[in-house]
């Protein structure tokens, strides 16, 4: 049945004439007649004008409204049932964000939370340190944390080159361009986001476009700091990103999730659902991993944790891709939470040790 159909037929059901649905609804009668053949559609307004005149809710010809406007912009496409399977599997991506809603965290990992706690606890007790211990400490993180959150893409700098690329300035012979450029990006993206918790700075639409331009710097001048304008593939993974029409208004729902949740949520957990929302609304054409981990960071370091790093080790890097698949394929933030908990929780008792 069409729109058009639908509405003319609640209309008799209700034993009204044209003329007085149009009096009831202060519609005229010449644009209720287009409406129910079809010609025309109505405006929200005028939708629920006709809901209020017909007494039927209003979500029940929204409903048809929407059902005739999709079979509209599908018109003679030749594969509409692709289109729809696409559709299908943003719509469930969407149910699953539960309209910014948040599942009941479960036992154990409230268990875990409050260990972390503990823990957090212990580490702000030692504060302040000495500037230079301080800056020791932060160089030694620092350095780890880009080797493996670049390795995770892929570089393959060791450890050690990694270290004498972006401390000593060294070029290592064999290794490309991009290679050298990636670890001294991700240095700066670091400083920037050390540099925002002192600010007291904030997560906003530019600081993220910001970091990712910091990523991508000198390596992708079109893309670095822009939303995607084409459809991406996760390599290895049965999750289908949205389409790149959807970004920008999912990302609108990314910060706004956040506003909402920041005073909220566990800090921990908070920084963990930013990270995950941010690679499976997948914005970028490269660097979201890189960069998600690092908008991750940013909320753990302004809440006074320490960098959480995972690894880039293969069995690290599957397990973490495993628990994004729980979320967005299973609705299962568990595996992800307990993951990012656990990194947090070698992050603070590592540097607990080392001061
Ligand atoms: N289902 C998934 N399986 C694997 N990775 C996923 C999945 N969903 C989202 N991702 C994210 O996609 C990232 C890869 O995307 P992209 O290549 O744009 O990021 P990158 O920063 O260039 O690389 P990387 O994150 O590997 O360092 C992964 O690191 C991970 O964070």
């Amino acid at each position: 049945m069409r729109f058009g159909e639908f509405l003319k037929q609640s209309r008799v059901e209700k034993g009204q004439t044209m003329q007085q649905l149009s009096a009831l609804s202060g519609i005229d009668q010449a644009l209720i007649s287009k409406y129910e053949s079809s010609k025309r559609f109505p405006s929200d307004k005028h939708l629920l004008c006709l809901a209020s005149a017909l007494d039927v809710p209003v979500h029940s010809l929204k409903k048809e409204w929407i059902a005739d406007r999709i079979l509209q912009l599908l018109g003679d496409y030749d594969d509409p049932l692709a289109v729809l399977t696409l559709a299908e599997s943003r719509v469930e991506y969407l149910t699953s964000q539960k309209a910014l809603q948040l599942q009941d965290v479960d036992e154990y990992t409230k268990d875990r939370l409050s260990e972390l706690d503990d823990l957090h606890k212990d580490w702000t007790g030692k504060k302040p340190l000495n500037a230079l211990q301080l800056s020791k400490l932060q160089e030694y993180f620092n350095v780890n944390y880009t080797f493996d959150s670049n390795r995770i893409e892929g570089n393959t700098l060791t450890l050690q080159e990694t270290h004498l690329v972006v401390n000593e300035g060294i070029t290592i012979s064999g290794k490309s361009m991009k290679e050298h450029l990636e670890a001294i990006n991700h240095m700066e993206a670091i400083g920037f986001i050390r540099d925002m918790v002192t600010g007291n700075e904030d997560i906003t639409k530019r600081n993220v476009l910001d970091i990712h331009r910091l990523v991508l710097k000198s390596i992708d001048k079109e893309n670095a700091g822009a939303y995607r304008k084409v459809g991406v593939r996760i390599s290895g993974s049965q999750y289908m990103p949205p389409d790149a029409l959807q970004v920008p208004e999912l990302m609108d729902d990314f910060f706004r999730f956040y506003q909402e949740q920041k005073l909220k949520m566990h800090p921990v957990l908070l920084a963990a659902e930013m990270h995950e929302r941010l690679v499976s609304i997948h914005p970028f054409l490269d660097g979201n991993g890189r960069t998600a981990r690092l908008v991750m960071n940013f909320i753990l370091l302004k809440h006074g944790y320490t960098l959480a790093i995972l690894k880039g080790d293969a069995e690290s890097r599957l397990e973490y891709y495993k628990a994004l698949e729980d979320v967005q394929l299973n609705n299962d933030q568990r595996p992800f939470y307990r993951l990012i908990i656990r990194k947090v929780k070698d992050s603070l008792k590592e540097h607990l040790s080392m001061v």
